[in-house]
């Protein structure tokens, strides 16, 4: 089957020979991420009055995601239709946006469920991403991670979120850390691939920007920051001491990288605190599904209940809203 890859508006990132060079000298000061984080969130970016325009937005940029033990082809399939129709109809036809076709950016499901959603998702345009490479820990041997990742694509996955060796990063083997992300994008072959840095457990920011530089450097599409099962998920100053990372890689190369935060964004106002950060580090344009996605399983109903409140002025049990 073959894979269709994301929009290609901009060019692909090919990768770079390894260049410890450009993260060897750095250091992130948490204090002053911190505190940038805090000034962020606090900021009026993404104004009030246009909160309703701010959560479509996120909605496209969603990964609608199902990650569990307990997954079966009938979740799936729930999850793939709430994809095609995130909102309820009249409630966008309230808004005047009934015509645009909302959905959300892709699903994100195990290996074996990407069957499941390729079939559910036929004739919709949306993209299927597949976790892999022994997820969420990675540690079986490298030829079964890279073999996850044949097995995926040829699935119909058109996006693989690889997760990397943690270790390589805590004992500084940063061209161990190269060489087998360069092995798995070259494994993902059109699948654009996103790395998951799996933040929570690399011990300092310092580690994030080096492991971010490296993720890029071989050749990663985009970076992302949890597996959503690390006890830290996505957390602003993480997120952007990544951005720094994505954006010096990009005046270094000319290649945009895109960025997914994931892992316990739950309610709409971490999405709209998720926008303004890009807005504010990177500008408005990466507000794009080529460009950012948010990975998660529940945010889709807290959004849909803001919107029907911005629509209705009531607010709905948050049940009434539930993915499945
Ligand atoms: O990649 C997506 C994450 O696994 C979702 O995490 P979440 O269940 O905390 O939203």
């Amino acid at each position: 089957m073959k894979a269709h890859a994301m929009p290609d508006s901009h060019p692909r990132n090919p990768g770079t020979p390894f260049a410890p060079d450009w993260f060897e000298e750095m250091q992130v000061n948490r204090t002053a991420a911190e505190r940038r984080a805090t000034t962020i969130s606090g900021s009026r970016s993404v104004k009030k009055d246009h909160q309703a325009a701010w959560l479509l937005r996120a909605i496209q940029c969603i990964d609608l995601t199902t990650l569990s033990g307990d997954d079966t082809p009938g979740k799936v399939r729930r999850l793939c239709a709430k994809a095609r129709q995130p909102v309820r109809p009249d409630l966008l036809e309230a808004m005047g946006v009934g015509d645009i076709g909302l959905t959300t950016g892709a699903v994100c499901v195990y290996p074996t469920m990407v069957p499941h959603a390729v079939a559910a998702l036929q004739g919709s345009g949306i993209p299927v991403a597949s976790v892999a490479t022994g997820f969420p820990a990675g540690l079986t041997p490298l030829s079964q991670r890279l073999a996850e990742i044949t097995y995926a694509v040829e699935a119909g996955a058109s996006e693989i979120d690889i997760v990397i060796t943690r270790e390589h990063v805590l004992l500084g083997n940063w061209q161990a850390l190269y060489d087998e992300v360069a092995a798995m994008r070259a494994a993902c072959g059109e699948a654009h691939m996103k790395a998951i840095l799996a933040t929570g457990e690399l011990g300092t920011l310092t580690n994030v920007y080096r492991a971010s530089m490296v993720a890029m450097q071989a050749g990663s599409d985009f970076i992302k920051t949890s597996t959503g099962k690390e006890t830290e998920n996505a957390t602003l100053p993480v997120s952007l001491t990544m951005l720094r990372a994505l954006r010096d890689y990009g005046e270094r190369t000319g290649y945009r990288i895109g960025f997914k935060p994931a892992g316990g964004l739950r309610a709409a106002k971490d999405a709209l605190a998720w926008l303004a950060l890009m807005k504010e580090e990177l500008g408005q344009p990466w507000l794009r599904p080529d460009l950012f996605r948010i990975g998660a399983s529940t945010l889709l109903g807290d959004i849909e209940r803001q919107l029907e409140h911005h629509v209705t002025g009531r607010y709905a049990s948050a049940d009434h809203h539930a993915l499945s």
